[in-house]
């Protein structure tokens, strides 16, 4: 058996060994279905694009159901230690019991392992099915906040010593009068910081330009949400102004333009730097965003977001480009070379040992992470098959529902199918 060895960061850069020890996670309900599938697929990809000079060496890690039932333990320090020494890994989706138990899992090791990006490319796959006109005009890329927000889970529940005392400290000394129903209120508080939104808005500026995308879109609920998302806007544009001054145009700039010269002078100086290759940094409020992703979604690109709003645009986006099952992701931190790849759906509980979902999901993050370690050959060959898969019409049951005269198959079967049409 090949003997994989880990993957090093130097000064941010990722360096992969030929034979790569990646540590996953099965993940509960849907994940083993989905995880048997990908990690076939990827394999195959790695095998084809690199005929055995390269490959992956899987080491399991226990998350979730598995690892509780094996060691009593939701989330094992080991496993943790295992990423942090290997710095990259893949995941199955865990289980959050709601209105009680244990935190969100998934939101654990991206606390834990400070991974502060939550990356999630939206794009259309030639012949997926999906409820708008024109799916192909979506093509965005989610910068989610990762770390804090009011999904930090600071929080108290109705009835207890901790929110009694918490409400008579807002009330006795922060003057606080509006809360509407204090005997029976549970409480939770949102943090959005300096520092946590100048490294999330540079990781989307730096990603911009390296992409050669055209713009940044910061989306917030700054108006009724002053000093969190409101300062969230303020921050991303002063970083941008300050860290990207030749590289960008923002709307912070275009309004002082306004204010001193007029509109028209404003509207002279964007389409200026707009010809000159400038990437155009905006903001836009969260709930206009959600009708403006529908009705105009040409004007977006990358979106830089905090981390509730960045939970439900992945949902909604992903719906534009036929569904949860076809969404990928990545929670990276850029300045330590960390990273977790995993889909942006869940465990799909109802079709748990079904071998029915869409594993595409996952298989698109195992892509992103071949792309993070820089086997773009091995990511390529999946994204080719995967095109030629779904316009022959052989999809999963997700699909099958929305398209006309399609093949339906199970998880394991749309594996073989890719890795079939590998070539
Ligand atoms: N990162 C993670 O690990 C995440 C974990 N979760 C957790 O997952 C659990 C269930 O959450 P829930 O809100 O029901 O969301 P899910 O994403 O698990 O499922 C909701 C619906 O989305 C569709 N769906 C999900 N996965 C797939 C797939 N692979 N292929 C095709 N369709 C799919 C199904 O739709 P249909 O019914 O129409 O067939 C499913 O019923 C919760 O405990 C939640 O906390 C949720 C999100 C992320
Ligand atoms: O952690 C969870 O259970 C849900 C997380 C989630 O929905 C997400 O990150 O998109
Ligand atoms: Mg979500």
């Amino acid at each position: 058996m090949v003997q994989g060895e880990k993957v090093t960061v130097v000064d941010g850069v990722v360096k992969t060994p030929d034979h790569v020890t990646i540590p996953f996670i099965e993940g509960d309900g849907t994940g083993p279905d989905i995880w048997a599938a990908s990690s076939r697929v990827l394999e195959a990809a790695v095998d084809k694009a690199y005929e055995g000079k390269r490959s992956i060496v899987w080491k399991e890690v226990l998350a979730g159901e598995k690892a509780f039932e094996t060691t009593g333990e939701w989330l094992p320090e080991e496993t943790l230690e295992t990423i942090r020494e290997y710095k990259i890994a893949i995941k199955g989706p865990l289980t959050t019991p709601i209105g009680g138990g244990f935190r969100s899992l998934n939101v654990a090791l991206r606390q834990k392992l400070d991974l502060f990006t939550c990356l999630r490319p939206v794009r259309y796959f030639d012949g997926v099915p999906s409820p708008v006109k024109r799916p192909e005009d979506t093509d965005m890329v989610i910068f989610r906040e990762n770390t804090e927000d009011i999904y930090a889970g600071i929080e108290w529940e109705k009835g207890t010593e901790e929110v009694e005392k918490i409400i008579k400290f807002l009330k006795d000394e922060m003057g606080v009068t509006n809360i509407r129903f204090p005997e029976t209120s549970g409480i939770g508080i949102k943090p959005v910081s300096e520092e946590g939104t100048h490294r999330l808005v540079k990781a989307a500026i730096e990603y911009a330009i390296k992409e050669n995308r055209k713009s940044v879109t910061l989306v917030h609920k700054g108006n009724i949400m002053k000093f969190t998302e409101g300062a969230f806007k303020n921050w991303g544009y002063e970083l941008a102004e300050r860290e990207y001054g030749d590289k960008v145009f923002t709307w912070a700039q275009y309004d002082k333009i306004a204010e001193k010269e007029g509109r028209e002078a404003a509207n002279k100086a964007q389409q200026e730097a707009e010809a000159a290759g400038k990437i155009i940094v905006k903001d836009v409020i969260a709930d206009i965003f959600l009708q403006q992703i529908l009705t105009r979604p040409r004007e977006f690109d990358v979106v830089a977001t905090m981390n509730l709003n960045g939970d439900y645009i992945s949902d909604a986006l992903a719906a534009q480009v036929g569904g949860i099952g076809i969404a990928p992701g990545a929670n990276i931190n850029y300045e330590t070379g960390h990273a977790i790849f995993e889909a942006t759906h869940g465990t799909a509980p109802k079709y748990a040992g079904l071998d029915k979902v869409n594993p595409s999901s996952v298989i698109l993050s195992g892509v992103l992470m071949l792309e993070h370690l820089g086997w773009n050959e091995a990511a390529d060959l999946i994204i080719e098959s995967m095109n030629k898969t779904i316009s022959s019409k052989v999809v999963t049951y997700d699909f099958a529902r929305l398209m006309d005269d399609a093949k339906e198959v199970k998880t394991s079967e749309f594996a073989d199918e890719l890795i079939k049409n590998m070539n």
